[in-house]
C-alpha cells in the first residue's frame, strides 16, 4: 500500500474536490480516508474516478447537520444533501465504510506510557529542576478538548440523530451506540497522547542546528506550529513500527513555487515511512535482538529499513531540486540514512538529535552533525530565549502550557497547514 496524497479543505474546496484536482484519473481503485462523510458534490466526481473504497468518521458530515437550532434553512439543505449522498452510495460499486477500528486491549495506556518517552519530551523533563513530565499531562488535556470539539459531538441526542440522517441507523441502538462513541473517545484519546508528545511548551521547538543548508531559502525554518504538526505525523507513523524496541517515524513535504488550491497551502506530500522488515516478511523471518545481544549475526540491523529509507522508496512525487523539501524523524537519522537524504536532494531535515554523535556497534549517528548543504533543524530552546529564568516565568504558560496563543497556533486550530507566503 502506498499514501499518494493528504490533502485538507480550504476557504473555496472540499477535501474530495482538492483530492480530485490533484490526482483526477489516478483516484481509480485508490482508498480514500475522510475526517467527515463527504458531501454530494465531492462524493459524486469520486465515485465516478472509480474509486474502491470511501471511509469516513462517523461524526458531523461535511455539510453540518448540527446547526438545526440556529439555522433551520441549512439543516434542510443539509438533510437533502445526506439523501443524495445514501443514493449516491447505493447505486455506486465503491464500499462506503465508517472509518473507525476499535483499537486493541490496552493501545490507550500504552500510547499514553510511551508518549512521554520520547526525545522531545525526555528533553524538555531534562530541563525542569526536578526532571518531571508533569507538563505532559496538562499539554494533553488540552490536545483532547481542542481534539473532541473537532471529532466528536457532545450531546448524545445530536450524534444519534446525525447517525439517523446519514444512513448510520444500526449503530443508534446500545450497546452499539455507546460503544461507537467509547471507539471515538479512545481514538481521539491517542491522537492527543501523540501530539502532546511534541508539545507546545516553553520556548522549545525546531530550531536550527550546525551549519546552513545551500542557500538561504532553505534554510529559512518552517512556522513552529507546521513543524510540530508535520513531526507528530511521524510520531504517529513511528507507532506502526515492527521492531519490537524502538519505533520511528518519517515524512516527506515539499514546497510549491505557488501556492496553490490545496488547504495545505503550498505544502505537498511527498511519502511516508516507518521502521520496518522487508515488504512481506513474515514475523519469524528476520532476527530482532538489538546492541545489547552478544551475537552479532542475529541482531536486527542488517534487515530493516529505516523510516527515511522506506518514506524515500515508497514516495508518490519526485524531489524536485529547485523546490524546498523537508522530512521529517522522529529521532536523529542515522549514518546509513543521512547520506541518503542528502543524495535524495532533500533540503531541510526536522528530528530529535538525542541519539546524535553516539557510535554503536551496528548502527551510529555520526554524519548528522557533521552534514552540510542541508539545514537541520532539531528540538530545542529557542536561541533567542536561552535564558533559563525567562523560560521558568510562571506567566509565559499555565499548567506547563502556553497561555496565549501565537498566531501560528490559531491558524493551525483552524485545521489548516496555512503556509505559502511567510
Ligand atoms: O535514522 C534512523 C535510525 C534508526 N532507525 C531505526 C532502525 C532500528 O529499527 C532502530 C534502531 O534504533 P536505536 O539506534 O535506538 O537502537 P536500538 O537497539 O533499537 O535501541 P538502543 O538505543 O537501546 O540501543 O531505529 C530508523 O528508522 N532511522
Amino acid at each position: 500500500m502506498k499514501i499518494i496524497g493528504l490533502h485538507c479543505s480550504s476557504t473555496d474546496l472540499h477535501a474530495g474536490q482538492i483530492a480530485l484536482i490533484k490526482h483526477g484519473s489516478r483516484l481509480r481503485n485508490c482508498d480514500l480516508y475522510f475526517s467527515r462523510k463527504p458531501c454530494s458534490t465531492c462524493l459524486k466526481m469520486i465515485v465516478n474516478a472509480g474509486v474502491n473504497r470511501i471511509s469516513y468518521w462517523p461524526a458531523d458530515p461535511e455539510i453540518s447537520l448540527q446547526n438545526e437550532v440556529s439555522n433551520p434553512t441549512s439543516t434542510e439543505d443539509a438533510k437533502l444533501d445526506a439523501k443524495a449522498v445514501e443514493r449516491l452510495k447505493s447505486n455506486s460499486r465503491a464500499r462506503v465504510c465508517v472509518l473507525l477500528q476499535p483499537l486493541v486491549y490496552q493501545m490507550v495506556q500504552f500510547i499514553e506510557e510511551t508518549s512521554t518517552k520520547f526525545d522531545f519530551i525526555q528533553k524538555i523533563a531534562k530541563s525542569q529542576p526536578d526532571c518531571n513530565t508533569d507538563f505532559y499531562t496538562a499539554c494533553r488535556q488540552e490536545r483532547i478538548k481542542e481534539y473532541e470539539s473537532l471529532f466528536l459531538i457532545s450531546s448524545e441526542e445530536m450524534h444519534k440523530q446525525i447517525l439517523m440522517t446519514i444512513g448510520l441507523e444500526n449503530l443508534c441502538e446500545n450497546p452499539y451506540f455507546s460503544n461507537l462513541r467509547q471507539n471515538m473517545k479512545d481514538l481521539v484519546s491517542v491522537l492527543a497522547s501523540v501530539a502532546a508528545s511534541v508539545p507546545v511548551f516553553g520556548c522549545f521547538g525546531f530550531y536550527r542546528s550546525g551549519s546552513q543548508g545551500a542557500n538561504e531559502a532553505d534554510d529559512q525554518c518552517l512556522p513552529q506550529d507546521v513543524a510540530r504538526h508535520c513531526m507528530i505525523q511521524a510520531m504517529l507513523l513511528a507507532y506502526r513500527t515492527e521492531d519490537h524496541k524502538t519505533g520511528v517515524g518519517a515524512i516527506i513535504w515539499a514546497e510549491e513555487k505557488s501556492r496553490g488550491c490545496d488547504g495545505t497551502g503550498a505544502m505537498y506530500f511527498v511519502g511516508c515511512g516507518y521502521n520496518a522488515f522487508p515488504v512481506g516478511s513474515e514475523y519469524a523471518d528476520f532476527p530482532h535482538m538489538d546492541d545489547k545481544q552478544k551475537d552479532r549475526e542475529i541482531r536486527k540491523f542488517r534487515y530493516i529499513i529505516h523510516a527515511e529509507q522506506n518514506a524515500l522508496t515508497f514516495r508518490c512525487r519526485e524531489i524536485k531540486p529547485d523546490e524546498r523539501s523537508m522530512i521529517f524523524v522522529t529521532k536523529c537519522p542515522c549514518d546509513e540514512c543521512v547520506p541518503l537524504i542528502k543524495g535524495a536532494g532533500i533540503k531541510q531535515i526536522y528530528a530529535g538529535d538525542v541519539d546524535a554523535g553516539k557510535k554503536k556497534a551496528d548502527i551510529s549517528y555520526m554524519k548528522f552533525g557533521e552534514l552540510e548543504g542541508v539545514s537541520k533543524f532539531t528540538w530545542q530552546l529557542s536561541p533567542l530565549h536561552t535564558n533559563a529564568l525567562e523560560f521558568h516565568d510562571p506567566t509565559a504558560r499555565e499548567n506547563g502550557v502556553q497561555k496565549t496563543k501565537s498566531l501560528d497556533d490559531q491558524q493551525h486550530q483552524s485545521k489548516k497547514l496555512c503556509l505559502g507566503h511567510y
